[in-house]
């Protein structure tokens, strides 16, 4: 039998799974991470602790499989995007915590620059929106806030990457400063019809390129482990955003088809081919991955902040649930919400939106509102969320989506998807292994190895849970958008 193993690093906690050839999960292992939110806006987290907690899991993950280093055939890696570290090349220091894609510090940046009229030129060259999500910002603010790291920079001495870039580097032990075709395309750096960095770019934004990682395909050999990490050295053969590798886990393998990840927040990637397609509609355009072939697939992404976030501040926020999952639960005590509508505009609002200024806001409460109706409430406002984007999807697309996979710890929750199901008029699809993001980096590893021969191979592993089929007649569903649309402009007044 041959053995793949997947590191998982995602915002609220580094995982490591061990699939066998079949993309069956043969043994797991997890933890948590840390969160510091010191100001208004900002969030970070320690860069050695995703480090030495992905390593651990490693570990962990190939002992409990009741294997040896040995084994395991290839490793791929998938992680949290955008992310932003910076790390000394001779001690291999962050020179500071690492920015989180949640952050929102560099607001202003991003506004100055689009009032000084570049949002056309990034767009049409990233794909990407001039937003506080992505990493060139953050970059520039560790450039400019802490001391010496411009002219430390520009000496060569420093080393910037997204979380696959650093944990490639500490896995190598300093051998490779990469970052995957898939991640560079988020740091609003790379250009994405030549998937090379862009000198305009950089100059517009006055990045030193002596800072920045080589760019590699998704899937091929990175590198090798380093001696004592692991045991034996194991190969490195693939590395890809968490998405794109939840997309290729889905079996996204064609364009047209589309997958929703339930987590942290919500992301909905569609594969539009080998074409770069520039959105008409508030989407992200992204580069989805490139095999080892050197065929590359490109994206749409529909990106919404606070999802399964919605329900972690239900537990910590409110304390009306002890457990995510109790959820569900709560919110079936009562059959509707009674026109409570919840906009989790926490942090703004993402895809469609891009509003940052908008704020949480729940509408249409009564003396008869109770924490049954706000916890129903808190998951119709995943599934709206959703619908919005998938409205904007179809009008890229000139059609209607067919299907919509879906995957990410909250798309465990049956009511959620059936409202969704419901609210799209499409049938959603929940695969049997649920840990799509870690199979796709697993599988890309295997095509990477050479084990599987071509994608076409991969689609036979793809496997159904469960089908919710729509059941709500259109003029409910359309009752149901007209209330969160209304409630929507009234957060982002
Ligand atoms: N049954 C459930 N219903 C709704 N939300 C859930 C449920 N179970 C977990 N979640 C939410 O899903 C998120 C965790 O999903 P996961 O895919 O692990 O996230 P991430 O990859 O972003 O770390 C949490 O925000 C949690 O609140
Ligand atoms: O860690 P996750 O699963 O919340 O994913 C984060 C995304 O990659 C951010 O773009």
């Amino acid at each position: 039998m041959t053995y793949l193993l997947a590191l998982d690093q995602g915002t609220t906690s580094s995982r490591a799974i061990v699939f066998n050839d079949q993309g069956n999960v043969m043994a797991s292992a997890q933890r948590e991470i840390t969160l510091s939110t010191p100001h208004a806006g900002w969030v970070e987290q320690n860069a050695l602790e995703l480090w030495q907690t992905q390593i651990g899991v490693a570990q962990q993950a190939i002992v409990k499989a009741g294997l040896l280093a040995q084994d395991i055939a290839a490793i791929g890696l998938t992680n949290q995007r955008e992310t932003t570290i910076i790390w000394n090349k001779k001690t291999g220091q962050p020179i500071a915590p690492a920015i989180v894609w949640q952050d929102r510090r560099t607001a202003e940046w991003c506004e100055s620059l689009r009032l000084a009229g570049h949002e056309p030129l990034v767009q049409q060259k990233t794909g990407l929106r001039l937003d506080p999500y992505f990493s060139a910002g953050k970059l520039v603010w560790l450039l400019d806030h802490i001391p010496k790291a411009r002219e430390q920079a520009q000496r060569g001495e420093l080393a910037f990457g997204t979380v696959d870039s650093w944990l490639l580097w500490n896995l190598t032990r300093g051998a490779r400063h990469v970052i995957d075709m898939s991640n560079a395309s988020r740091t609003l750096l790379m250009n994405l019809h030549t998937r090379q960095w862009d000198d305009e770019l950089l100059e517009l934004f006055n990045i030193p390129r002596a800072l920045l990682p080589e760019i590699v395909p998704s899937g091929g050999l990175i590198g090798e482990t380093a001696d004592g990490l692991l045991g034996r050295r194991i190969p490195l053969t693939a590395a890809l955003g968490d998405q794109q590798a939840a997309l290729f886990g889905q079996s996204c393998f064609k364009q047209g088809m589309a997958k929703n990840t339930y987590g942290t927040g919500c992301f909905m990637l569609m594969n539009t081919g080998p074409q770069v397609q520039i959105s008409q509609n508030q989407l992200l355009s992204t580069l989805a991955w490139q095999t080892p072939d050197q065929t590359t697939h490109y994206a749409l992404e529909g990106s919404v902040f606070m999802a399964g976030a919605i329900v972690q501040w239900l537990r910590d926020g409110l304390n009306i649930i002890r457990d995510s999952s109790d959820v569900e639960k709560l919110a079936s005590q009562v059959p509707d919400c009674d026109g409570v509508v919840l906009v989790p505009a926490f942090t703004g609002l993402g895809a469609p939106y891009w509003d940052s200024e908008a704020r949480g806001m729940i509408t249409g409460m009564t003396r008869g509102t109770n924490r049954f109706h706000i916890a129903r409430a808190a998951l119709e406002a995943i599934a709206f969320q959703v619908a919005d984007v998938l409205t904007a999807m179809q009008h890229d697309a000139h059609g209607p989506l067919t299907e919509l996979r879906v995957d990410g710890g909250a798309s465990g929750n049956d009511m959620l998807m059936q409202f969704q199901a419901d609210l799209l008029g499409v049938p959603v699809l929940r695969p049997v292994v649920r840990e799509t993001t870690a199979l796709g980096a697993a599988l890309m590893a295997g095509l990477g190895a050479g084990i599987f021969k071509s994608v076409d191979e991969l689609s036979g592993l793809w496997q159904l849970e469960r089908r919710f089929e729509p059941s709500m007649d259109s003029v409910t569903r359309a009752s149901h958008l007209e209330r969160w649309h209304r409630a929507v402009a009234r957060a982002r007044s």
